[in-house]
């Protein structure tokens, strides 16, 4: 029995009530658990339904990390909580990442990263799924994948936390190229070209964070850059699906239900680009089409015109 490590169930509080946070409620909870779901709009103050946690899971969406991760704060907690994150985003202030923002405000707490190939809608449905769960403290990240693992969701641990983070996080901007390409109906080809390359500019970025290159070949980069890149189920997608029918992207934004963090993702990698002198092409231009600078088909030719030059630098 994969939950038979575990002699008593835990206290699992969940910040972030949107549809990841409730997805995730509903692993835990599956696996006997006891979960609390707390969102801004709760009539009980956080201070109260985080007494006692012993795994406070942060599903907000990166506009809100800062401020919640401060107010979490301002509460009395056990040494022993663990944090885990499950935001897929970058500060635009700092361009830090969701856990090495936990980390900064609870440097004496175990901070685990939760990314993976999980489209929410597909996890609610109890169909098979695979994420991992990332932390310098594999006591931590062991204690977070007893707690989710089951018959239909598998975890796995790994030692790179922000590799696993910016995996799930840089995707968002591929996943808007994909769905771009898509709606563009330019075919297999391209799609395959767009997600490998975009893989390989994943890598760039995530090289200057520290992560490790081998963490961008597993479930949380390449995993989920093909789920989401191929499933309309992806808000992200969808953005780029739509932007490649014409509409703008405040009409995108307005009728999405959720969050796409890959638009604010894509200003901050740009951010980051012009500071450490990285080539960023596919973002570059996903960056130029979400600020109306270019139409889809100019982005394309952008990158299809770019100088010839061998596919790695050896
Ligand atoms: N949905 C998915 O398939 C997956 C999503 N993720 C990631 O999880 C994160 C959340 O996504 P998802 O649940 O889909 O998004 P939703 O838009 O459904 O929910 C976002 C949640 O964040 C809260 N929130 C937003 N801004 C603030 C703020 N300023 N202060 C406090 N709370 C805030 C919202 O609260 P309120 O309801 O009060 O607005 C809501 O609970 C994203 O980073 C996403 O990339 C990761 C894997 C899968
Ligand atoms: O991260 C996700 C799946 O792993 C969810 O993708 P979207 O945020 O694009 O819907």
């Amino acid at each position: 029995m994969i939950n038979s490590k575990i002699e008593n169930s835990k206290s699992v509080v969940i910040l972030g009530a949107g549809a990841w946070g409730t997805a995730l409620a509903k692993l835990a909870r599956v696996n006997g658990h006891q979960v609390r779901l707390w969102s801004r709009q709760d009539s009980q103050t956080l201070a109260t339904v985080l007494q006692d946690a012993d795994i406070v899971l942060s599903a907000i969406s990166m506009k809100g990390v800062t401020d919640v991760a401060s107010l979490v704060k301002s509460c009395s907690l056990s040494p022993q909580t663990i944090f885990v994150t499950a935001t897929k985003g970058l500060d635009p202030q700092t361009t830090r990442t969701p856990s090495q923002i936990w980390q900064a405000e609870f440097p004496d707490h175990a901070v685990v990263v939760l990314s993976g190939p999980n489209l929410s809608k597909e996890i609610e449905q109890e169909l098979p799924a695979a994420t991992v769960v990332a932390s310098k403290n594999t006591a931590a990240a062991e204690m977070v994948q007893l707690v989710f693992s089951s018959s239909r969701f598998r975890v796995y641990t790994n030692p790179d936390p922000v590799g696993v983070e910016l995996g799930g996080t840089l995707k968002n901007v591929m996943a808007i190229a994909a769905g771009v390409c898509d709606g563009l109906h330019l075919g297999t080809n391209a799609k395959a070209a767009l997600v490998t390359r975009g893989l390989t500019e994943m890598v760039r970025i995530g090289n200057i964070f520290g992560a490790k290159t081998e963490t961008f070949y597993g479930l949380s980069g390449l995993g989920d850059l093909l789920a989401t890149c191929n499933s309309p189920l992806s808000r992200n997608y969808q953005v780029g699906y739509q932007l490649a029918s014409g509409k703008t992207l405040t009409e995108i934004l307005a009728a999405l239900p959720g969050t796409a963090e890959g638009v604010n993702t894509c200003r901050v990698l740009m951010q980051i680009s012009q500071q450490q002198n990285i080539p960023i092409p596919i973002t570059e231009q996903v960056y130029r089409l979400l600020e109306a600078e270019v139409t889809p088909q100019e982005a394309l030719d952008e990158l299809m015109l770019r100088d010839i030059k061998p596919e790695y630098n050896l």
